[in-house]
């Protein structure tokens, strides 16, 4: 169980300040999720607290410093599901997982039976298993971003980092992946950091959510103080109605100018 504390975070990127004094605290065994428009800096910040880019300001894990970890001490701690991950050309769907399992291999090891019992579970609970000797380069997005889960989990991190990780699911398979994700949390305690933009499923996951717009933190609480028509028209430019159904989570429907269903009828065969 592992909180993540964030404290006056900044990057620079070009000489632009794309993440800019953002403070957030994710308690251990939660799910935050970053929304807001394009180019609002939530990968940025991701990456920050995965240690992939420099910041200023303060990201620690329960007390510890990010910057202070070495790489592997870091991937034991904190997994990754990168927003649009790089595909290694030759490499199988079981061994990309296996790669989830570094950090466990001793220098010049092999994998033990323990990485192999893990990989292949997720290989089951995420159906690829009859895709485990295909190249990863030869499967579909959806099935490759299953296999990027995959390879996350196989981590076994008490942290979890997601960037938009349904954006190539169906409707079943997101609902799969993002449920499997909250059953991990709380089983194991996982502390979940997203970045989604459907907001309605965001509210559905997550504990607290966090508006961020030109990299600053406008917004933060429940879905029903996070996701209000004026805040999305505000900040998204979008028009939307906010429902609340009759479980308490909160709906979000874009609406159309014209009403919908009005597909004219342009003539043709009688
Ligand atoms: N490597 C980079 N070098 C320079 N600028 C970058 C780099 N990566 C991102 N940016 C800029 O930083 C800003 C924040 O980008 P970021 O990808 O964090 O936004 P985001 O909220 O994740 O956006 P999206 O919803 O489109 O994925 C954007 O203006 C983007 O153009």
């Amino acid at each position: 169980m592992t909180t993540l504390t964030v404290e006056g975070v900044g990057v620079t990127l070009l000489e632009r300040r794309v993440v800019d004094d953002v403070s957030l605290s994710v308690p251990a065994g939660t799910w935050m999720t970053l929304v807001g428009p394009n180019g609002a800096g939530k990968s940025t910040l991701l990456r920050a607290v995965s240690g992939a880019v420099e910041h200023a300001g303060v990201i620690a894990f329960d007390g510890v410093e990010v910057a202070r970890l070495r790489s592997r001490e870091r991937a034991r701690l904190v997994a990754v599901v990168p927003q649009d991950p790089a595909r290694p050309d030759g490499m199988t769907v079981l061994d990309y997982v296996l790669l989830g399992r570094t950090p466990y291999v001793p220098y010049l090891g092999t994998e033990s039976a323990e990485d192999l019992a893990v990989a292949g579970e997720l290989l089951d609970t995420l159906e690829l298993r009859s895709l485990s000797d295909r190249m990863v380069t030869e499967l579909s997005g959806g099935e490759f971003q299953r296999s990027v889960l995959a390879r996350a989990l196989a981590q076994q991190a008490p942290v979890l980092l997601l960037d938009e990780p349904t954006s190539s699911l169906d409707l079943g398979h997101a609902q799969q992946v993002l449920e499997l994700v909250d059953e991990l949390r709380a089983s194991r305690g996982l502390t979940v950091v997203s970045a989604l933009h459907d907001l309605t499923t965001a509210g559905q996951f997550a504990d607290h959510l966090v508006l961020l717009v030109d990299g600053r933190v406008v917004a933060q609480g429940s879905a029903q103080e996070v996701l209000t028509e004026e805040l999305i028209r505000e900040h998204y430019g979008a028009r939307v109605r906010v429902v609340t159904d009759p479980h308490g989570g909160v709906v979000v429907v874009p609406l159309r100018s014209r009403p919908a269903g009005g597909v004219r009828d342009v003539g043709g065969v009688a």
